[in-house]
């Protein structure tokens, strides 16, 4: 049989007290003697020991002193729940009080005590010993008022409701006037709004919260468990609820014994009873109906648990503590409805077929046109059940057709994928051997007839190139041998590359394109894994890819980053737009659209018409460009950004907007720049990219979205033009050291920029969309490479055109806005937390610029 009723033990999340050293697990009142209502354990401020928790509980109520409630992992704030303080008509204080309050706030921060009865209601509670906290004595916290009915209010809103409910005179205004003065949706209105109060202070002020009002066991107990549901996705989960009702309800001390005496159907109530718990579910249901997909448990679920609130064959909602429970033995003598629920036959009756968890906090809607009557519950005698559970059998029967079909789709798309790649093989061959649990990656035709061991020329059988020492130093085949083989087939050959593969990796690289890539299980593949792929791991089994879009991506780094992109998440994955007419190869090499970011509906569109997953944010009017069309700079920079960031939080998209050097300033330390220091920049380009940052960062933390950004530094590319910056002159100088020898150049000599490779770049960005969320400790990161100057530059590129000569004619806007920027960037933070690490620094760079574009060049002349 199942677990016993009851639970000695506190409820508490594991992450709650490994997350914080600032709270810890209190046993004072193991023996119920210092509070009866609370449980054994209770989790307070680690800075106050047992001794002043004694006498907190002698100035609060009930001896309800202030525990935790709830931790918010996203921001570290908390909620904290009491009763109310017994400063009287004297305003009596209570040092350990205010000590515990004010302890619970870190430096800096401020806290809400929210108070659930009008102003006039806790005033009036000090005539009676009772009473609120006094600001001057919790200087850091702020106290707001929120009146939540109780008791005899709540008990004739309810038999009035019911009444309403069973009118049997068919008349329309009857039931409305009836409905309407019961007030039941009014204090339902009320709860939800003080919960969403409650979670507003947490989550978007960065604010701790203390909850009261008198007793501290039922009102208070609602606006905790409903913020809960709110903010943490773990409690909208069928587990996650149970142990909400477990610890916020029945360890907390609400007296369901007392409160849940009778039928809630029943038209007389006796002293102590009252609808709370009821009201709890109703604002539950109310949530559930406005997330429909965000809850893993139906309507039937919070119906059952109202029903055994009031009465039940199981021992878990009987007594009003858990002093009590344990006095009366219940846990040994009663069966635990938890024990009954949790059984898989009883759990699916209370799934919800739509469940999609959804890691966001919720925000229900309280206006009165968004609250309706619960007939689930209110009205069940009235509405024939049997249509609406054909109905729900028929909603499973879609849904489970939908993800069958779903599943082909994706077995489609994968077979798609191996046909496009397959494809690019045949036009770019690679031979894949697995060996060691390595895969190498052979570049064929790629690295010449240089006679070393791995510059091979291994041809398919198709193109019958001849097989040469690669295959001999296997010596196990000929290369006639070898060729033959080919000709039969992949596997044989594969097995005796294997022995070579062996020895090639035991053999120091020499550089010919040869990637090295660990797997977990030796096989083949037949799939094509790109040589200049390799910083990424190769996964046989292919996993549902995002499908990303990349807007202004004509750009000087869009087109690579697509071209990257689609060798990892397949071709048509990855769609390309700008408001130019892409060139033919841009266009035919994989899918482009037309798409203005300034045109919200027709981006909007995009994104919903091709189920976009992650957007790449490359539009933008770069610095020089940006100062001489302010406005232009202004609507796309900024404008822009604001539609994107607008259609990303919609639709849930992970979003990546590129920032730049350029977003700091003069004012900002220049050598290195830190991620975060003063950011003061004087460009139209650099003011949109500091918004754009912290645009994303308050959408981040306000709605969820999974905002990521890069400071790039000035970005050097061979076979893309940049688009107007003031970084451009480290690209024009090869070209014209190529073409003329000669190269002007706009900044002075000794401009100290940072700069980085396309690769470089382009890499970074992958990664920093690939790092699991958990790994990113901020969301705008600098990445850095290298630094150097015209001068530094203009050497190095005389080590491959001797006779290079440089003039200094200087742009005085362009110098302005160079010497304004960072000459160094600090990006440890990004090495610490995704592993960011560059590969090409000034010599690398330089030589993979003139191997590009000098193969017919003076560099042929000067060598
Ligand atoms: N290239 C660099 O050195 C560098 C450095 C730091 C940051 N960045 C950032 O990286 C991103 C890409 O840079 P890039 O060098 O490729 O820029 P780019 O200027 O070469 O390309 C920008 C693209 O945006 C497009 N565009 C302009 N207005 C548009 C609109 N209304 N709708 C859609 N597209 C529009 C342009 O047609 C252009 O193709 C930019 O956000 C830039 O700020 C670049
Ligand atoms: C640095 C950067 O953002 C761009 N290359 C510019 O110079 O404007």
């Amino acid at each position: 049989m199942g677990r016993r009723g009851g639970c000695g033990r506190v409820k508490l999340p594991k992450w709650e007290m490994n997350q914080t050293d600032e709270w810890r697990l209190s046993c004072i009142n193991k023996d119920f003697s210092v509070c009866p209502s609370y449980p054994a354990v209770v989790v307070v401020p680690k800075s106050i020991n047992d001794e002043e928790l004694r006498r907190v509980a002698l100035f609060r109520q009930g001896s309800r002193f202030p525990v935790l409630s709830y931790y918010h992992r996203k921001n570290g704030m908390v909620m904290m729940r009491s009763s109310q303080p017994l400063t009287g008509t004297n305003g009596r204080r209570c040092k350990e009080d205010e000590k515990l309050i004010n302890a619970t706030l870190r430096p800096g921060k401020r806290g809400f005590i929210i108070d659930t009865r009008s102003l006039n209601v806790a005033q009036q509670a000090r005539a009676k010993g009772g009473g609120f906290e006094q600001e001057v004595h919790y200087p850091q916290w702020r106290r707001i008022h929120k009146g939540i009915e109780r008791f005899n209010i709540l008990q004739e809103s309810l038999i009035k409701l019911v009444e309403a409910c069973n009118d049997q005179s068919h008349n329309m205004d009857r039931w409305l006037s009836k409905l309407e003065a019961s007030n039941w949706l009014t204090h339902v209105k009320e709860i939800l709004t003080t919960a969403c109060l409650a979670a507003q202070c947490i989550d978007r002020e960065g604010a701790s919260v203390l909850v009261h009002g008198s007793e501290g066991t039922d009102s208070t107990l609602q606006v905790t468990s409903l913020a809960q549901i709110i903010l943490d996705p773990r409690c909208r989960t069928i587990r996650g609820f149970e142990s909400l009702v477990v610890r916020e309800w029945l360890q907390a001390g609400h007296p369901f014994q007392q409160r849940c005496a009778q039928s809630a159907y029943s038209n007389s109530k006796q002293k102590w009873e009252a609808p709370v718990f009821l009201l709890f579910l109703d604002c539950v249901w109310q949530i559930l109906r406005q997330f429909p997909c965000s809850f893993e448990f139906n309507e039937q679920f919070l119906i059952m648990l109202f029903e055994h609130a009031y009465a039940s064959q199981f021992g878990t909602f009987l007594g009003n503590s858990e002093n009590e429970r344990a006095k009366l033995k219940l846990p040994q003598k009663t069966m635990s409805l938890w024990s009954w629920v949790n059984r898989t036959e009883e759990m699916n009756r209370f799934r919800n077929p739509i469940y999609e968890a959804n890691s966001l906090v919720i925000w229900p809607a309280v206006a009165p046109q968004s609250l309706q009557l619960w007939a689930g519950v209110f009205l069940r005698w009235n509405r024939p059940s049997k249509y609406l559970d054909e109905a729900q059998e028929e909603m499973v029967r879609i849904i489970k057709y939908n993800k069958e079909l779903q599943d082909k789709v994706k077995v489609l798309r994968r077979h798609l994928a191996e046909l496009e790649e397959d494809e690019g093989m045949r036009e770019n061959p690679h031979l894949t051997v697995i060996w060691d649990s390595k895969v190498l990656v052979l570049p064929l035709h790629r690295c010449g007839s240089t006679p070393t061991f791995c510059h091979v020329l291994i041809g398919f059988p198709q193109r019958q190139c001849p097989i040469n020492c690669l295959l001999s130093s296997a010596s196990a085949l000929s290369p006639a041998e070898g060729q033959q083989q080919l000709r039969r087939g992949k596997m044989p050959i594969v097995r005796n590359l294997g022995r070579a593969a062996s020895q090639l990796l035991q053999s120091s690289g020499c550089g010919c394109g040869i990637s090295v890539v660990p797997v977990r299980c030796i096989g083949v593949s037949p799939r094509q894994v790109a040589s200049d792929a390799s910083f990424h791991s190769v996964t046989f089994a292919e996993s549902d890819h995002p499908r990303v879009l990349i807007t202004g991506g004509l750009g000087q780094l869009g087109v690579g980053l697509a071209k990257l992109l689609r060798k990892r998440f397949g071709k048509n994955n990855v769609i390309l737009s700008d408001i130019r007419k892409p060139a033919d190869n841009v266009f035919y090499s994989g899918p482009f659209i037309f798409a203005d970011i300034l045109d919200y509906k027709n981006l909007r569109e995009i994104v919903v018409n091709n189920r976009i997953t992650w957007l790449f944010h490359y539009s933008a009017l770069l610095s020089a460009v940006g100062e001489a069309n302010v406005p232009l700079a202004r609507a796309v920079n900024i404008t822009g950004l604001h539609n994107v960031l607008d259609i990303a939080a919609e639709h849930n998209l992970r979003l990546f907007v590129p920032s730049t050097i350029g977003a700091f300033g003069p004012t900002s330390p220049r050598d290195p720049t830190p991620d975060l220091c003063i950011q003061r920049p004087r460009t139209i380009y650099g003011v949109s990219k500091v918004h754009a940052e912290l645009m994303g960062e308050y959408y981040h933390y306000r709605y969820g979205l999974d905002f990521r950004c890069l400071r790039y530094p000035g970005i050097i590319s061979a076979d893309s033009q940049p688009g107007g910056g003031t970084t451009d002159y480290a690209v024009q100088i090869f070209h014209d050291a190529i073409k003329s020898g000669k190269f002007k150049c706009y900044l002075k000599p000794d401009t100290r920029l940072p700069m980085m490779y396309i690769d470089d770049c382009l890499k970074a960005t992958l990664e920093v969309m690939e790092a699991p969320a958990e790994s990113l400790t901020m969301r705008t990161y600098n990445i850095n490479a290298m630094s150097f100057s015209p001068e530094e530059l203009a050497q190095e590129v005389q080590k491959y055109v001797p006779e290079f000569q440089v003039t200094y004619s200087v742009d005085q806007v362009k110098q302005a806005i160079a010497d304004s920027w960072p000459m160094n960037f600090d990006d440890s933070n990004a090495r610490r937390d995704w592993g960011w690490k560059h590969d090409y620094d000034l010599p690398e760079l330089v030589t993979t610029m003139f191997s590009y574009l000098g193969s017919d060049s003076r560099i042929a002349q000067a060598n």
